[in-house]
């Protein structure tokens, strides 16, 4: 017997031993309709009621840390493997995806549940997906119900549903109130008790209500649930649902003409954000802003705003400079033409060949993206671009769709539930054959994808910080390999794990060492700072050289740019008397210093604060010092926002911009900034890193570094690599137009061969140097590496449970596998969780992930949660 499947035929065996007539008579039956055999009504007819009494079994992938499928019962037609379902899952209701269709019972002495609904008819992933997902879960050791869930960002189709439910206590509570009155002592005040007591009536039958009855029943709200869920009077649970994705948005309309009445701050800012594009703007959007969403309500009940239903629209506008031509209306000169040819190659051929595209900065890898593009789009097939951060480079999205028009199809961390869900649908259906998008794009349904490019490679926006860990561009280069596709990793600064590759043979390399029109490469300065120390006598921020030619640059009318790699005022806060940083108390992190911010830093929080930038804590910032009460605090290592206040006292007439975590926040502030930076309103930009990402900026003739070189200290065998990289990145902003470059890093380490090289614009140099190191001692490119994470909010089990894994590791035979540790993490309290890890190397994958699982087994036995270890595979951040 056979059931189709999302285009592939399903094999569903009937359990011999277990025949009974219905399903015998079914199998038979089936068989012969088949065979087109003639049937009688009223036979059919029995069928037509007796099918309904069929079981299938299905195995489902459901989105939780354990490494298994489970099995489910299906009454009536067989459902398609790859299609959604929501299951019953330990008194919740979850959705998976089906794996297998098959009709044995499992073994063992419990219920089958039955599945309560199946979302699709037909696979709902194309089968290269399918086996993509297989691939991931096998590779990085990650239950396969969360890469799926990964894979399918439909979450808009689901609602999460709360149920409320009366417990035990809760029941005593109103028996005993009801006699004795409401005399318990309670922080409630008398209305919110009569409310509690009113939701416990409601709920007195024993059945659960929906938060949303409950609320308009008795009022109560979700805060006061709650509270009486953590007092034990109610239970609560969580279920998901299938909605419509909704395909409007609500848009906040400034109303023109209106009177202005006296208004507040908080609602002058939502007019102000409103007006500064152009009044109008998604309700989304303006939630980002930090005032509290009463003030929309009130705006509209006063008449200055409404609120409007608007079809989704996508564009990301993209910044375009006056006069400046798009990537795809250059003649490609002909190293491009070169690169290209070699690409066109391969796609002819339609088989799977990566290219790794090392190309400096200002080359004009883009064009050569573009003419790739089209050739592939030109034969009918659609072609997938990952980018790191969209958000951060908008002209490679406008320069997307000056090209392809409404063939493009953008996905990234900003898009809402429902516009992802729409996005992907519409990917689905083919009607977007250009899919731009971030890390999880790489799982965009596409359908006959003739071509994958992963632009800055190197980029560690790639990795997935949380399970499933994968890389977007390893990743990519599997899913090239499933479709038989070409593959192209293009950067300036490419991983030693591609260029490892490339000299190895497996991927081809192609080179582009020339900026186009000829232009030269910014000439590097080095500026001793140890020097500068002793020739001045104090420890300055900015050198003299570097005030002198941003002097120079600004008179001459040009535009610079100063990279200051930290957010905020200060990242230390010391105590003189004791020593003690002042710390999170959520993390082991030292607390930055934030200074009141003014004018036009509108997403900023006012008022001056100490910050965690790792969970976020804030506080005031003390008098004296928490630990020893001495007054003497002491404010250590100047980020962003000092910069910018430093600049603007030694350039009182420059026209200063900042660009970091602080001034960009919701989408289209990077735009702004640039766009500024663009028509010269801005002459000097100070910012973090994001200043370095492959902005194209012609006006800018100047770049400073400051600060950038104690990374090198960092425990972290790849710290030299990513020195180098934003060296060499942030240089790589200067020289771009007309005018060439001039580049002046500032450093304590002018010796180390990750700024020398950085500063020659000698990539291969080092290369050749970190290889050396990294040979030795089987780093990657010369072995693989796999964190192990062990976590938990009691310190104690931390320990225990990594010198458990520690333990076995050294008894156990792991053959291949080489453990160092187990160690408390770099950062070892994160979100009050504390952290411990070993750091795995073997030299071949198949050694570590047979040892992985095989760890992952003894923990299980010995009882720790499966939750409590992140398995980390080809960890990019080691803290
Ligand atoms: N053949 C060409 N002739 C002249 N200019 C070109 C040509 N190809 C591209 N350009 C222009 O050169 C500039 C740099 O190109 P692009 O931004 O693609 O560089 P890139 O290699 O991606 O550099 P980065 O790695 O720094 O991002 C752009 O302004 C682009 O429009
Ligand atoms: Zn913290």
């Amino acid at each position: 017997m056979q059931a189709t499947g999302g285009g592939r035929r399903v094999h569903i065996h009937v359990a011999a031993p277990k025949l009974d007539v219905h399903r015998v008579i079914i199998k038979r039956v089936r068989h012969d309709t088949a065979g087109g055999m003639y049937l009688p009504v009223r036979l059919k007819r029995h069928l037509a009621h007796t099918l309904e009494d069929v079981s299938f079994f299905v195995d489902v992938a459901l989105p939780v840390p354990l490494d298994r499928s489970f099995t489910y019962r299906v009454d009536g037609e067989a459902p398609a493997i790859g299609a959604r379902v929501l299951v019953p899952f330990s008194g919740q209701r979850l959705m998976g995806v089906i794996l297998r269709v098959h009709s044995q019972e499992p073994e063992g002495e419990f219920e089958v549940k039955p599945v309560q609904q199946v979302l699709d008819d037909a696979s709902l992933l194309p089968d290269d997906l399918l086996r993509l997902a297989e691939w991931i879960a096998q590779y990085y050791v990650a239950p396969l119900g969360e890469v799926l869930r990964g894979m399918l960002p439909l979450t808009a189709e689901i609602r999460r549903v709360f149920l409320y439910r009366i417990a035990e206590q809760g029941r005593r509570v109103l028996y005993e109130g009801a006699e004795k009155g409401s005399s318990r002592r309670s922080k409630l005040s008398p209305e919110e008790q009569n409310r509690e007591y009113a939701v416990l009536n409601a709920l007195e039958s024993g059945n659960a209500l929906k938060l949303a009855q409950l609320r308009s029943a008795t009022g109560a709200g979700k805060a006061l649930l709650e509270g009486m869920v953590r007092k034990r009077w109610l239970s609560r649970e969580v279920e998901a649902d299938e909605r419509d994705a909704r395909r409007t948005e609500r848009v906040a309309v400034l109303v023109e003409d209106a009177r202005l009445p006296k208004l507040n701050d908080n609602q002058m800012r939502i007019l102000a954000e409103l007006t500064a594009v152009g009044g109008r703007m998604p309700v989304r959007h303006l939630r980002d802003l930090p005032v509290p969403d009463s003030t929309l309500t009130t705006l509209v009940r006063r008449g200055l705003v409404v609120i409007e239903d608007e079809p989704l629209a996508f564009h990301l506008g993209g910044v375009h400079a006056e006069g400046k031509k798009h990537a795809h209306e250059h003649a490609l000169n002909e190293t491009q033409m070169e690169a290209l040819a070699s690409i066109a190659a391969s796609l002819a051929e339609g088989s799977f060949k990566p290219h790794l595209l090392y190309g400096v900065t200002g080359s004009g890898k883009t064009a050569v993206y573009f003419a790739a593009m089209q050739r592939v789009l030109a034969t009918g097939k659609a072609a997938l671009l990952l980018v790191p951060e969209i958000g951060l480079t908008p002209a490679m999205a406008g320069q997307m769709y000056a090209a392809f028009g409404d063939e493009v199809a953008l996905l990234h961390s900003q898009l809402s539930p429902d516009e992802r869900a729409e996005q992907w649908h519409r990917i689905r259906r083919g009607e977007a054959r250009v899919v731009v998008g971030t890390r999880s794009a790489v799982f965009a349904p596409v359908p006959s994808l003739g071509l994958i490019i992963v632009d800055e490679e190197h980029d560690s926006s790639y990795k997935q910080e949380e399970t499933p860990r994968y890389h977007g561009r390893d990743v990519a280069v599997m899913r090239a390999k499933l479709l038989d596709i070409p593959v192209i990793l293009g950067s300036a600064t490419p991983s030693l794990e591609s260029w490892n590759n490339a000299q190895t043979g497996r991927y081809t390399l192609l080179k582009m060492e020339q900026r186009v029109a000829n232009r030269p490469l910014p000439e590097v300065e080095l500026v001793d700072m140890r020097a500068e120390f002793q020739q001045t006598g104090a420890e300055h921020l900015f050198s003299r050289r570097l005030i002198e030619e941003t002097q120079a640059t600004l008179d001459r009318g040009e535009q610079a740019i100063i990279l200051l790699n930290r957010r905020g005022y200060s990242y230390v806060v010391m105590c003189r008397s004791c020593g003690e940083k002042i710390e999170c108390e959520n993390c082991a992190i030292a607390m930055t210093f934030h200074k009141p911010v003014h004018g036009t830093d509108l997403h900023a929080e006012p008022g001056e604060r100490l910050e965690c930038h790792y969970c976020g804590f804030r506080r005031n910032v003390p008098k004296a010092c928490p630990k020893c009460s001495s007054e003497h605090l002491y404010y250590m290592g100047a980020g962003s926002q000092q910069g910018e206040e430093r600049l603007q006292e030694i350039f009182p007439s420059a026209r200063i911009g900042r660009m970091d975590r602080d001034t960009v926040r919701g989408r289209g502030d990077v735009e702004r900034l640039l766009q500024r930076l663009h028509s010269g309103e801005i002459n000097l930009l100070v910012g973090t890193q994001m200043i370095a990402k492959g902005h194209d900026i012609h006006g800018v003739t100047t770049v400073g570094v400051v600060g950038c070189d104690h990374a090198l200290g960092m425990p972290d065998f790849r710290a030299a690599e990513r020195v180098f990289q934003l060296l060499t990145q942030v240089s790589g902003r200067a020289g771009r137009g007309e005018k060439p470059g001039r580049v002046l890093v500032q450093s304590y380490h002018v010796d180390h061969y990750a700024v020398r090289c950085a500063a020659a614009h000698d990539y291969e140099g080092f290369v050749r140097r970190e290889m050396q190191f990294r040979r030795p001692f089987f780093y990657p490119p010369f072995g693989v590496l796999t964190n192990v994470l062990i976590q938990s909010q009691d310190m104690g089990e931390a320990m225990r449970w990594s010198g458990e894994l520690g333990r076995w590791f050294n008894t156990a035979s792991v053959p291949g596998v080489r453990m160092l540790g187990p160690a408390a993490a770099p950062v070892s309290r994160l979100k009050r969780i504390y952290r411990y890890h070993l750091l795995l190397k073997a030299q071949r994958r198949s050694d570590l992930q047979a040892g992985l699982r095989n760890m992952l087994r003894h923990a299980e036995y010995k009882g720790i949660p499966r939750n409590a270890i992140i398995v980390d595979v080809d960890a990019i951040s080691l803290m």
